[in-house]
């Protein structure tokens, strides 16, 4: 039997961190990206506020824009945790335009989404490549901040059959210089490039094959007891109406979730965690 498919669990059992226990709790994160006014996150949050419950089983985190980090600290739900989408390799000191993880720790923020495609891609300018992104994320866990680190493929990667391998390369550099203690604080937001923003979205199936191939890579070269335990979101266009089949699959542990996570549909993805 393959080590994922031994970890795996079936469909609709709870999830949690205690990889003791055989479970990972859901973790449904939220990206604003650049978007939003004060007006807007306002109106967001009053909303946010207003939904139901989270459920047990699941853990829910925005990434906001810097400026807006102080509003959410002080006015979102306390069960909703705030994250930043970036933070520098720098520590303090003369790094103009940077903020870096210490300072996002000291303000409250407890998680860090790195990696994204879009940074990568570096809209014009430099992107940021896998061994930078295993630097940011070894400073921001050595901070205390929890990171959700981004992979995925082109279309063309995945045509050209060589999704895991993009994802091996791309995890590579974090399996080489995080201990299994940092991996306690990462999850892998596992994100087909061509799925993000697009309305195209990964079927159910289709995703967790790359996501069982992920976490067999995870075993194979970092160890079996993280692949366990370490979860892997799916993120491409999940929203409420599709939220419920992806989160079905054994080894879909959650989402990374763009433009839904802007509207109140946010909740239906967290409200589509199977019940315990
Ligand atoms: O980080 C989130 C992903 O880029 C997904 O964005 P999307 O849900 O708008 O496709």
């Amino acid at each position: 039997m393959a080590f994922a498919d031994s970890c795996s669990r079936p469909a609709g059992a709870s999830k949690g961190s205690d990889a003791a226990e055989g479970t990972r709790k859901y973790l449904l994160g939220g990206n604003w990206k650049a978007n939003g006014t004060v007006a807007s996150c306002e109106k967001i949050i009053a909303e946010f506020n207003g939904a139901g419950p989270i459920p047990a089983n699941a853990e829910a985190v925005v990434g906001v824009p810097f400026i807006h980090i102080p509003i959410c600290l002080q006015s979102l739900r306390s069960d909703v945790e705030i994250a930043a989408q970036n933070c520098s390799l720098t520590g303090t000191g003369a790094y103009t335009g940077e903020t870096c993880a210490s300072q996002l720790k000291d303000m409250g923020v407890t998680w860090v989404i790195l990696g994204h495609s879009e940074r990568r891609e570096g809209f014009g300018m430099a992107g940021e490549d896998s061994e930078l992104v295993a630097k940011k994320t070894k400073m921001a866990l050595s901070e205390g901040l929890k990171v959700m680190i981004c992979i995925g493929e082109k279309k063309e990667e995945r045509e050209a059959g060589t999704t895991m391998d993009v994802c091996a390369e791309q995890l590579k550099p974090c399996a080489e210089i995080l201990s299994k203690e940092d991996w306690a604080n990462v999850s892998i937001a596992y994100e087909p490039v061509w799925a993000i923003g697009t309305g195209l979205t990964a079927t159910p199936e289709m995703a967790q094959e790359t996501h069982a191939n992920i976490r067999q890579w995870v075993a194979d070269n970092v160890g079996a007891d993280v692949a366990a335990a370490v979860r892997i979101q799916y993120g491409g266009s999940m929203k409420g109406a599709n939220a419920e089949g992806l989160l079905a699959q054994p080894d879909i542990d959650g989402g990374l979730i763009g433009g839904a996570s802007l509207t109140l549909d946010f909740f239906n993805c967290i409200n589509a965690v199977p019940s315990p």
